[in-house]
């Protein structure tokens, strides 16, 4: 029987950094962003069906999704956001089981899956254990602006669009901090691993 993991915490709070220590293990995980990204490829029906509804100036030139105009419509527009999920979220879930599936096929132990939204979009039945990754609210305001080069304003109505990463600890199985360096961050991974005989 195979383990699926769910890695999470909020935006900016350092999942991505973890996934990549996890990787460095040569386990498998499954990303949700990166799926995000592949279901809109130049031509995609996903994409396409985006286009209808946002406009057709979502769309660049080179046929891929212009990211920073997506974001900057539903960031501050909670029913445009809701929009979009409606739309992009089928096509993310079904693509992100096909991954898992086929590392399931491959006989491993553990499948890891980083899912932003896990709670958000209330998918904790995915998964059997959860790890969160958490930054202090000042921390995550800081990287997410210089990470993303944008404003207080606009990174708060991101950070606003979630639920808050206090409330998220309280669910999880696992907490990272991830305040301090980046070794402590590794560090505090590698104890939930062992204890969780991911690692032997
Ligand atoms: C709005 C988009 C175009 C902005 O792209 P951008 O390159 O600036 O950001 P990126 O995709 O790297 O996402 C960064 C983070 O934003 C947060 N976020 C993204 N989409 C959403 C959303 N719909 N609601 C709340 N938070 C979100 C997540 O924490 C995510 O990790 C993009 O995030 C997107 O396509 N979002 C819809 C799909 C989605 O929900 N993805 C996140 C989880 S699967
Ligand atoms: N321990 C750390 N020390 C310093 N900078 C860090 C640390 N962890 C992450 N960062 C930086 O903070 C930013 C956010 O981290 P990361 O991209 O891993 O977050 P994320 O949770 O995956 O974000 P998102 O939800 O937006 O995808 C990045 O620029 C990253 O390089």
């Amino acid at each position: 029987m195979t383990v699926i993991i769910g890695l999470t915490g909020s935006i900016a709070s350092g999942k991505s950094t973890v996934a990549k220590m996890i990787q460095s293990y040569n386990l498998p995980i499954v990303d949700a962003d990166q799926v995000a990204r592949q279901v809109v490829e130049p031509g995609s029906p996903t994409l396409l069906k985006i286009a209808e509804v946002f406009g057709q100036d979502v769309i660049s030139e080179d046929g891929t999704m212009d990211r920073a105009k997506v974001g900057s419509l539903i960031f501050h527009d909670e029913s445009k956001r809701q929009q979009l999920n409606a739309i992009i979220h089928p096509a993310i879930r079904e693509e992100m089981i096909r991954q898992r599936d086929e590392f399931i096929s491959y006989g491993e132990k553990n499948v890891f899956m980083d899912i932003p939204l896990l709670f958000e979009s209330k998918l904790e039945h995915f998964v059997e254990k959860i790890i969160v990754v958490s930054v202090t609210e000042g921390v995550q305001l800081e990287r997410l602006m210089e990470r993303n080069d944008l404003t207080e304003e606009d990174a708060k109505a991101r950070i606003g669009t979630q639920i808050p990463v206090k409330d998220k600890e309280a669910l999880a199985d696992a907490v990272i901090y991830n305040n301090g360096s980046l070794e402590d961050t590794a560090l505090q991974l590698q104890n939930i691993l062992y204890e969780w005989n991911v690692l032997k």
